[in-house]
């Protein structure tokens, strides 16, 4: 019943979006005002355009008027798009103070613990525990976890290779690589953060499995209350629907709960996030003034930090604060890093050539004297051509095509003339920057080149932005970025990988939103090594 209220709703929202004039809203703040012209409208409801695509459009037009901004006014809120690199670094960074909050990502006030998600919170809460967390993900930290990424991706080629010999070709086989990158990433996510193995891999259908399968599916129901998240959040309070499986979510929470009881009281002790978030609650893990990055310093967190201002109060003493942190990475996690490792094998079989040049790397390299179940955290971030590939997958492909800011007081930039109220967003369009010929000399092209350290050093860094940018960018990027090289390392090093004659052969993908997902049951073929 529900359902088809909300699918009516959100029919008749888009109605109204698709057939309303396009009020200024932006002239009385002196922003000049893009409107999506209403072909691009309908090409984006059936599905013929994404709302990247028509970033682009507007950012295109910007760059021949020269602009550096311009007001748009979208279903979800006034916004405006910055597309001048030096102010995005300005409002992103500089004048952060203004923009420190962003979109619920995943709220419902029936599952209050998505409320408590360092990626939900606001204000001087997000502060308090970005302060509090971003110890955990220092270079030590994730270093300490490699043991736990050798043992899964180990398992991983164990796996892939008894299905060759399994097959009936006894040389390769034919795997659907998003199932395959979902099963590794779980293997992992529950090693590092819960101290449990998961077993995925070897058993798909581990309660585990079945229950990650249930937080990050997105079955048209699910997708139905995504959309009503965004679009009708008081409906969705209203009615107290759950937005996401309560199952699961208690199943993880209680895991949790355990877990960091054992944790607290001494009784166990492991390499995982469980661990250094106890360690947190316990004041023996604090942000020391050189773990913090230069841009959470650029923000001025850390001067509130060292001020005593947020540490004052150990705000992750709430256990359902720390829980909620360590059940976030899930969300934030988990499909962002199997989305990718994915797009990166398909980038693989597409291009055969660059799959030959990593495998010269990795060989003369990291595997060198016959060492291949071992990799050596130093040794795996120090190659120079696996770091290009990944960039470039990153480039072509970023999760999320926008990276979005809510204004949180009235902004004015007296050199640009750029005024926001409070209330208004600001966003940049990452594919339009990523495929900009300005930055990258062959943006339609998989052209791992484009990163060089050359490259890299000469190129204005905001013109790669897949992990977000300033203090409020992903926490996770060195967990992730490591997890996902040591795969790509061992399927590259034990097998050829290929396109079947199902792949399509230009790489294709689908959106939900500004999410960038690989296409469904996309089929490649892995070949063994001999
Ligand atoms: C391929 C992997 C990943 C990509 C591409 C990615 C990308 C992003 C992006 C674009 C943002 C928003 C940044 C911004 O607004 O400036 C973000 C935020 C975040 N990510 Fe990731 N992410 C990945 C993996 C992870 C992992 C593995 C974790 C945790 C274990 C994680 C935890 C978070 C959190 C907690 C935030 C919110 C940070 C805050 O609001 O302070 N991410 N991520």
């Amino acid at each position: 019943m529900w359902v088809l209220l909300a699918l009516v709703g959100i029919l008749t929202l888009l109605i109204y979006y698709l057939t309303r004039p396009p009020k200024n809203f932006w002239g009385k703040y002196g922003v000049r005002q893009v409107n999506d012209s209403v072909i691009d409208k309908i090409k984006l409801l059936l599905g013929r355009k994404t709302i990247m695509d028509l970033d682009d459009i507007i950012y295109k037009r910007l760059e021949s008027s020269q602009e550096q901004f311009c007001g748009v006014v979208e279903l979800q809120g006034n916004m405006v798009l910055i597309k001048d690199l030096d102010l995005l670094k300005k409002v992103f960074i500089k004048d952060f103070e203004y923009f420190v909050d962003r979109r619920l990502v995943v709220s419902s006030d029936s599952q209050p613990i998505f409320h408590k998600f360092l990626l939900n919170l606001r204000g001087d809460e997000w502060k308090a525990v970005r302060s509090s967390v971003s110890p955990t993900f220092t270079t030590g930290k994730i270093r300490r976890m490699m043991e736990s990424f050798n043992k899964v991706s180990r398992e991983w080629v164990h796996h892939l290779k008894t299905k060759i010999e399994n097959s009936s070709d006894d040389s390769s086989t034919v795997i659907k690589a998003g199932e395959e990158a979902r099963h590794f990433t779980v293997d992992v996510i529950s090693s590092t953060v819960f101290g449990m193995e998961a077993k995925a891999i070897s058993n798909p259908d581990s309660l585990f499995a079945i229950m990650t399968d249930r937080l990050s599916s997105l079955s048209p129901l699910q997708i139905a209350k995504f959309l009503m998240m965004m679009f009708l959040p008081r409906v969705v309070n209203f009615f107290r629907i759950k937005v996401m499986d309560d199952k699961a979510i208690t199943f993880f929470e209680n895991i949790l709960m355990q877990g960091m009881k054992s944790r607290m009281n001494g009784e166990t002790k492991k390499n995982d996030f469980l661990q250094l978030i106890a360690e947190v609650r316990k004041g023996e893990l604090k942000a020391q003034d050189e773990e913090l990055s230069a841009i959470e310093k650029d923000a001025r967190l850390a001067e509130d930090v060292a001020n005593g201002k947020l540490q004052k109060k150990n705000i992750l003493k709430d256990d359902m604060m720390a829980i909620a942190q360590l059940l976030q990475f899930f969300f934030a996690g988990f499909s962002t890093t199997s989305n990718f490792i994915t797009f990166a094998l398909y980038a693989l079989a597409l291009n055969p050539d660059v799959q030959d040049k990593l495998r010269e790397e990795l060989d003369s390299k990291l595997f060198k004297d016959g060492k291949d179940s071992e990799m050596d955290y130093d040794e795996l971030n120090g190659l120079v051509y696996l770091d290009m590939f990944v960039c470039e997958v990153f480039r072509v492909i970023p999760p999320n095509g926008r990276l979005e800011r809510l204004c949180v007081k009235e902004y004015h930039d007296p050199e640009t003339g750029l005024r926001v109220p409070k209330g208004a967003y600001v966003y940049t369009p990452l594919q339009a920057i990523h495929n900009d010929p300005k930055y990258y000399e062959h943006p339609d092209k998989f052209y791992p080149e484009h990163f060089t350290p050359e490259k890299k050093a000469e190129r204005n860094p905001y013109t790669y932005l897949p992990f977000g940018i300033g203090p409020r960018n992903c926490i996770g990027m060195r967990f992730a970025l490591v997890k996902s090289k040591a795969a790509i390392a061992q399927i590259v090093h034990n097998f050829f990988i290929e396109p079947t004659s199902k792949t399509p052969r230009s790489i294709q993908i689908k959106t939900i939103g500004i999410a960038i997902q690989p296409p469904d049951n996309l089929e490649l073929r892995l070949r063994l090594r001999s």
